[in-house]
């Protein structure tokens, strides 16, 4: 594993890592002994941004770090990755560099303001055969393309809870956009998740890929039927809020730390608010209550719609219109309607 800060690397390349993520090794530069540096690690945290994220309580919880260890871990990282003030100036430039993933539907990443974007959240809710996974197999292959073809010019992290991957879609998108299926495959890193924890556990082994290679998209496909069947009952739900609400926060700890795109997808559920009258009623809401919602960055709610097409509505976003679109699912991945 190579750190940024090696001085044997063209300049050009250092340049180009400056913006990125730190190695956690850095901080033996700051006096932090190896054996220190190899706790925080094993314990999921392999960039000096995921040591600043992280509270001070929950460093103490790392077997050997004590508070007074980390109290000065946390004053280095901090050092390092200044969390402050900055001016709104330097936030609108920041976020004028962020990439847009495309979906391979113009209308879709137009609804999407360009794309599926990096350093966030977005999530894909619908009734099944909406196009939650076809979409995230098209996203699979498109993050690889250059960026100005609308790609991240990154690797893509997949897991998959249901075990309805299938790479032969990738190749189908792989062959429409005249990109090697050898290499679309090897690009993308897949792990199936067999329960809740396994798939909070798969965060850890995620955080220390991304920490070698450049990955630019991670996807949860879905985010949430592990907790549906993992947990039952009234008895059960604040147990399993708590635990999707660390899963959530997680990954937005590594949408932020890598400034990857981050794509899940999410179930929906008869609405039990009968009270909101019978439109409201049959209106099908997402899984996860609040803490699904407020962890999203941009919620999109997907459809049926006639043959092959889907619609695509925004149902939350901080910057876009509460727009809708049509797009289609084809053989070689997610289009438009009238590509068919
Ligand atoms: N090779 C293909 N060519 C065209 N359409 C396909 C192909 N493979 C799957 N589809 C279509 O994709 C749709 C299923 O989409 P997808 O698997 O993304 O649903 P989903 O929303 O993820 O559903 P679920 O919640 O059941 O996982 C089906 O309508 C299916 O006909």
């Amino acid at each position: 594993m190579e750190s940024p800060s090696q001085t044997s690397q063209p300049e050009d390349e250092q340049e180009n890592q400056v913006s990125g993520p730190l190695l956690v090794d850095k901080l033996a530069e700051a006096g932090i002994t190896p054996q220190d540096i190899k706790k925080l690690t094993e314990a999921g945290l392999h960039t000096v941004e995921a040591v600043a994220y992280t509270p001070k309580k929950n460093l103490m919880t790392i077997k050997g770090i004590s508070e007074q260890k980390a109290d000065k871990i946390l004053a280095e990282a901090l050092k390092i990755i200044p969390l402050g003030f900055q001016s709104a100036t330097e936030v609108h430039a920041r976020r004028a560099e962020l990439v847009h993933i495309t979906t391979g539907s113009k209308n879709l990443d137009a609804l999407l303001g360009g794309g599926i974007e990096t350093g966030a959240i977005t999530e894909l809710f619908g009734e099944f055969r909406t196009g939650k996974s076809q979409i995230c197999h098209t996203l699979a292959v498109t993050c690889q393309l250059p960026v100005d073809m609308g790609g991240g010019e990154g690797k893509c992290l997949y897991i998959d809870t249901e075990g309805t991957f299938r790479p032969v879609r990738l190749l189908a998108v792989a062959e429409r956009l005249g990109l090697s299926g050898e290499e679309v495959l090897d690009n993308v890193a897949y792990a199936r998740a067999y329960n809740h924890d396994h798939q909070l556990q798969l965060l850890t082994a995620a955080s220390a890929l991304m920490s070698e290679s450049r990955f630019c998209l991670l996807i949860v496909d879905s985010a949430t039927a592990l907790y549906r069947t993992d947990f039952s009952g009234r008895g059960e739900l604040s147990a399993r809020q708590a635990h999707l609400g660390k899963f959530l926060r997680t990954l937005q700890r590594l949408a932020d730390e890598f400034g990857i795109a981050v794509v899940i997808t999410n179930q929906v559920m008869s609405n039990p608010d009968a009270s909101a009258g019978p439109y409201m009623a049959n209106e099908k809401k997402p899984v996860g209550g609040n803490i699904l919602a407020h962890a999203s960055t941009t919620r999109i709610q997907l459809k049926k719609g006639r043959g092959a097409n889907r619609q695509a509505k925004v149902y939350d976003s901080p910057c876009l219109p509460e727009s809708e679109t049509q797009f289609a699912i084809l053989s070689s991945g997610i289009g438009d309607p009238e590509e068919e």
